[in-house]
């Protein structure tokens, strides 16, 4: 109880009116019973509510039981929040959940303005403290403090605020918090041996390759081609709406090792600010365990299974299984398959078919959660079921190749910063005449010393491009000459069986002139 000598003593007028309205306002809290003060304050803001021209809606931090942050109110301080750095002069510091940045907003009772197609709207940040709220199993923590923003508006704007505004700060918060989230990168988990307990069938790490399209080696047009189709698809949601198609479009990328696939992929999720999820699929158990993943795969990813030829024996479902000598051929073209069997016994552990693969792709499952690449790389193009890979599915083929004389110009400028030099002639020449792996390029053109001298490493690039050329010549003439060898051989086999069909036909006529 404040006593009556500080409300009344010798102070400021000013002082002595707060002090007094103080004294007053406690009285009242103390002395009126709660039932009576509850109809005063009700009648209070009636009355104000009637006289003032605005409208003011509040947005709890927390709603009902205190368990989840409400998803408006982290909406409102993202959408705040560049605002609240420019005009609050109080600031909080906070760093939200999967946030790589800081999130700054005003702190209690400041208040700051915007302004949406001409109206103006303030903000302020408050907290309440309840003292009675229970305590349960999920808020032993609570400590009755109960934040909120309250938006104040005039009335005429009402419909403005209730129809456009609010979904603009959802929306516009909601692509803040994105921007500023720690991107991830996913893999699955084994689950064998763990069925009785529920465990994470993702596991993630942050994601920060560096890879972007700008330093992608490869032809200008077609990066463009491929750059516009990425950024079409991730402004297209309302577009797949209308067609009535699932928001997720397929990708195949092929091409020798080395040409950039995997690069590719860090690339695309670094532009559209997308999740990777990296589908191990020799460590799926079977079709259940796959829509399992696929569920729990989160919007604004892109699903990465590589080397979709060596991963599963995906072929085989179909055809009918030549066994042994077929495979130890294909392991003998691709080591890929040959490292991944021996890894996991893929045909004993993992029961994924093609038809459970099909329906992770563009089964109805796939359509939840909305706005997904799913990317598919191998070496091989030529040995996928045409049912895995047709338009539909893989949307769109990508072919990564050797390094052309424009991928090496982004090469030589990324790893010398050099635009042109007068060798440059010398290796446009000889990229037309042999192929090399932009991943072998950039090997030739990395600095081998501390100087980084840029003469070394083109001459260095010249010298393995020349000595690619003569292995190729070699191997050339080799071919050559086994094929001719072939054709020599099979020649003689023919030129044995007439010969022998000859002297058949001789001893045949002979016995029928006897
Ligand atoms: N087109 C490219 N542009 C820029 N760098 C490249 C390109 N291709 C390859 N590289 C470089 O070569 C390395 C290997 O490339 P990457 O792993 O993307 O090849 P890949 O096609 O996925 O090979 P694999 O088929 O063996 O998986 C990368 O680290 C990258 O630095
Ligand atoms: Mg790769």
């Amino acid at each position: 109880m404040y006593p009556m000598s500080y409300a009344f003593g010798r102070t400021s007028d000013f002082g002595t009116t707060i002090a007094s309205l103080f004294f007053f306002y406690t009285i009242f809290e103390r002395c009126i019973p709660r039932r009576l003060r509850a109809r005063v304050e009700k009648y209070t803001h009636r009355l104000l509510g009637f006289l003032s021209p605005y409208i003011q809606i509040v947005f709890h931090e927390y709603t009902g039981e205190r368990i989840e942050r409400s998803r408006l109110y982290s909406a409102i301080q993202s959408y705040l929040s560049s605002d609240s750095s420019k005009q609050a002069k109080r600031l909080q510091a906070d760093m939200l959940l999967n946030s790589k940045s800081i999130v700054l907003s005003m702190d209690d009772y400041e208040e700051i303005t915007d302004s949406y197609q001409g109206a103006q709207m303030w903000w302020v940040a408050g907290r309440t403290v309840r003292n009675d709220s229970p305590k349960n199993f999920y808020n032993w923590r609570d400590d009755g403090e109960r934040r909120y923003y309250k938006l104040t508006f005039h009335k005429k704007h009402r419909e403005l605020v209730t129809d456009l505004y609010l979904n603009h700060v959802l929306e516009e918060g909601k692509k803040i918090r994105i921007r500023n989230r720690q991107r991830r990168l996913h893999t699955n988990n084994r689950t064998d041996g763990a069925s009785r307990y529920r465990v994470k069938m993702w596991s993630h790490v942050s994601f920060d390759h560096p890879a972007t399209f700008r330093t992608m080696a490869m032809d200008p047009e077609k990066k463009k081609e491929i750059v516009d189709d990425l950024i079409t698809f991730r402004e297209s949601k309302d577009y797949y709406q209308e067609i009535g198609k699932a928001w997720k479009r397929g990708y195949l990328l092929y091409g020798p090792p080395g040409t950039g696939k995997s690069t590719m992929i860090a690339a695309m999720a670094n532009l559209l600010e997308y999740d990777v999820y990296d589908l191990e699929l020799t460590s799926v158990k079977d079709n259940t365990e796959l829509r399992k993943l696929l569920i729990e795969v989160s919007s604004k990813s892109i699903i990465v299974i590589e080397d979709i030829d060596c991963s599963l024996d995906l072929t085989g479902q179909r055809k009918k299984k030549d066994e042994g000598s077929e495979e130890e051929g294909e392991e003998e073209k691709n080591p890929k398959i040959k490292k991944v069997r021996k890894e996991v016994n893929v045909d004993k552990e993992s029961k994924v078919t093609l038809s459970g693969l099909l329906n992770f792709i563009d089964g109805l499952w796939s359509s939840c959660g909305g706005e997904r690449l799913i990317v598919f790389t191998t070496n091989y193009v030529d040995r996928l079921d045409p049912a895995l890979i047709r338009r539909g599915r893989m949307d769109k083929h990508i072919e990564l190749s050797y390094c052309t004389f424009e991928g090496f110009k982004v090469l030589a400028k990324n790893y010398l910063r050099l635009d042109s030099h007068n060798l440059f002639e010398t290796i446009e020449q000889l990229l037309r005449e042999t192929q090399m792996t932009p991943a072998d390029v950039a090997e030739n053109l990395t600095p081998k010393t501390a100087s980084r001298d840029v003469e070394a490493c083109l001459e260095n690039l010249i010298e393995a491009l020349e000595s690619a050329k003569e292995v190729a010549k070699l191997k050339a003439e080799e071919e050559k000459r086994k094929s001719s060898v072939k054709v020599e051989n099979k020649q003689r086999q023919t030129s044995i069986k007439d010969e022998g069909a000859k002297e058949e036909l001789v001893g045949q006529s002979s016995t029928q002139k006897n």
